[in-house]
C-alpha cells in the first residue's frame, strides 16, 4: 500500500487538467497527491528558453474568449500580453504551380473569407457553444462529416479549396479527412462565430509563459507531486482505488482523477475495464496523432512571413514569431506529418530550403508530441462522429475514478481552457464520490 497517508485523492497527470483538479479537490477539503510520469509538470505545455527567447513547445496562446483561462490569469495577477507574434508582411501559399509569394493582405485576407464561409452554419449548430449538444438533432447529422466532406460540398475553386484544406488539415492532424467538421465549427462558435474572434486564438500569451501559470495553480493545490512516476494500472474495488506505478509502487485512496490524455488511456490497465465509450475514444484517439512544434532561428534579408505548404506538408504552417534583428528572425512552425524527423537537422534544413529558400538556418529546437509516450499526440480534435457519440457520457465517472483532459471538454476542446474545465468537473465529481 502507499507510503504516504497524507492524501485522500490521487490525481494522475500534472498537466492543466490534473493540476486544476488537484487545486479544486483541495478547495473542497480533500488532500490530493499527484503522480506524474515525466520529470516535469505541464504535460503538453512546456515553456523553455531558446538562446534567450522564451518559447513554448506545446500550448502557448490564450484567447480572451477562453474565460476559464482568463479567470486563472486574473486570479494570479498574470497579464495577457497581446501582439506577441510579428505581423507578417508577406506570405507563401500553394498554387497550381507550386509555392508562390503573395502579399500578406491578399493571402491571409482570402483565408479569413474562406473560414467565414465554411463555418457560416456554426451559429445554428452551436447556439450556446459551451453546451455543444444543445442542438443534438442538427449536430448528430453534421457530425457524420469530416472536414473534407464539408469542404467538398461547398464546391470551392481549386485554389480556395487548397488553401482552406491546408489550414483545417493542419488543425486536424495533417489531413482534413481526420477531424470532424463539427470540431472546428465548434471552435469557430466558441470564438464568437466571427473572424475577429478566431484570430485571437493565436498571438496572445501570459507574460510569464504557460509553465509559470501552471505552477501558480499547483502552489494552491498544496499537493505533493511525485515526478518520474508513470502509472501503469488503476484498480477500483468499489471502496478504494489502487494505483500502481511502473516501478510497482502502490497508492490507494477513496477516489482518483485520471488526468492523462485520452490517447494515453489505452496504455493503462483499468480494472474494471473502461466503459465502452471511453474505450472507443482511447482506441480511436482524440488528440491529433502526430504533432511537432518547431522553432527556427534563421538569417536572411526578408520581412516577417507566413508560410503555408499544401495540406499534409512536412512543416505547415511556418511563420515569423519574432524579428530578432535586421537579418535574423525566430520562426515557429507545426508539423503533423510523421515523415518529418526533427532529430535530423539535415531534413529540417531541406524542408526550410523548400519553403523559404531565402532563409538560412542558424539553429533550431523542436519537440515531437506524437513520439512522446505520455502524450501520444498533440492537441485534441474530435474526429468524425466523436462529439455526438461521446458527449456527455465520456465526462462521467467510472466507479470511483473521474476523468479530466482537454479531449473531453464541452467548451474549449483541445485547448488549455478545456483542460481547466475538465479539471473543475472531475474534482467536483471526485469530491461527491468521496463524501
Ligand atoms: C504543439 C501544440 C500546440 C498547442 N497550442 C495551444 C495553444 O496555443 N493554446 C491552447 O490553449 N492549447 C494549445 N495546445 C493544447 C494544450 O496544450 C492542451 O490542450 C493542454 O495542455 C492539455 O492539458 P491536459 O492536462 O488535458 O493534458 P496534458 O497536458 O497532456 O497533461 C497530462 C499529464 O499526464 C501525464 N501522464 C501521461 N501518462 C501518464 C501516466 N501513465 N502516469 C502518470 N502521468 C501520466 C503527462 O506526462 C502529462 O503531464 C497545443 C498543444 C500542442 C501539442
Amino acid at each position: 500500500m502507499g507510503d504516504y497517508r497524507d492524501y485522500d485523492a490521487i490525481v494522475i497527470g500534472a498537466g492543466f487538467a490534473g493540476v486544476t483538479a488537484a487545486r479544486e479537490l483541495r478547495a473542497r477539503g480533500l488532500r490530493p497527491v499527484i503522480l506524474e510520469a515525466r520529470h516535469r509538470i505541464g504535460g503538453r505545455t512546456w515553456t523553455d528558453d531558446f538562446d534567450g527567447t522564451m518559447i513554448e513547445y506545446g500550448g502557448g496562446w490564450l484567447s480572451p474568449h477562453q474565460s476559464l483561462a482568463m479567470q486563472e490569469l486574473e486570479r494570479y495577477g498574470i497579464p495577457l500580453v497581446e501582439g506577441m507574434l510579428a505581423t507578417p508582411e508577406w506570405a507563401v501559399f500553394p498554387t497550381e504551380d507550386g509555392l508562390k509569394p503573395f502579399s500578406a493582405d491578399e493571402a491571409l485576407g482570402r483565408l479569413g473569407k474562406l473560414l467565414t464561409t465554411i463555418f457560416e452554419d456554426s451559429g445554428e449548430l452551436f447556439p450556446h457553444p459551451e453546451h455543444p449538444m444543445l442542438r443534438a438533432d442538427l449536430v448528430t447529422e453534421q457530425d457524420r462529416l469530416s472536414l473534407r466532406d464539408h469542404i467538398d460540398r461547398l464546391n470551392l475553386a481549386p485554389r480556395d479549396d487548397a488553401w482552406i484544406s491546408t489550414l483545417v488539415g493542419g488543425f486536424s492532424g495533417g489531413s482534413s479527412r481526420v477531424g470532424g467538421y463539427t470540431a472546428l465549427a465548434h471552435w469557430w462558435a466558441m470564438t464568437g462565430g466571427h473572424l475577429e474572434g478566431w484570430i485571437t486564438i493565436e498571438g496572445q500569451a501570459p507574460r510569464s509563459g504557460m509553465s509559470a501559470l501552471l505552477q501558480e495553480i499547483l502552489n494552491d493545490a498544496q499537493a505533493r507531486v511525485h515526478l518520474n512516476t508513470p502509472v501503469t494500472a488503476i484498480a477500483d474495488d468499489g471502496r478504494a482505488v489502487r494505483v500502481t506505478t511502473a516501478t510497482g509502487r502502490e497508492f490507494s485512496a477513496p477516489v482518483a482523477v485520471v488526468a492523462v490524455p485520452t490517447n494515453v488511456w489505452r496504455t493503462i490497465d483499468f480494472a474494471p475495464g473502461l466503459p465502452e465509450i471511453h474505450a472507443e475514444a482511447a482506441r480511436q484517439g482524440v488528440s491529433v496523432d502526430n504533432s511537432s512544434r518547431v522553432w527556427l532561428r534563421v538569417r536572411g534579408d526578408f520581412g516577417p512571413v507566413h508560410v503555408r505548404d499544401v495540406e499534409g506538408g512536412l512543416l505547415t504552417p511556418l511563420f515569423t514569431h519574432t524579428v530578432l534583428s535586421d537579418n535574423e528572425q525566430l520562426l515557429t512552425g507545426y508539423s503533423q506529418n510523421k515523415q518529418l524527423d526533427t532529430s535530423r537537422p539535415e531534413q529540417v534544413r531541406e524542408v526550410l530550403a523548400r519553403l523559404l529558400p531565402q532563409a538560412e538556418l542558424v539553429s533550431y529546437r523542436a519537440y515531437d508530441w506524437g513520439r512522446d509516450p505520455y502524450a501520444l499526440g498533440g492537441w485534441a480534435l474530435r474526429r468524425t462522429g466523436q462529439l455526438s457519440r461521446h458527449l456527455p457520457r465520456i465526462q462521467q465517472p467510472h466507479g470511483r475514478i473521474t476523468f479530466a483532459n482537454d479531449g473531453i471538454a464541452s467548451g474549449w476542446h483541445g485547448f488549455i481552457d478545456g483542460a481547466i474545465e475538465t479539471g473543475h468537473r472531475a474534482a467536483e465529481q471526485a469530491a461527491a464520490l468521496a463524501a
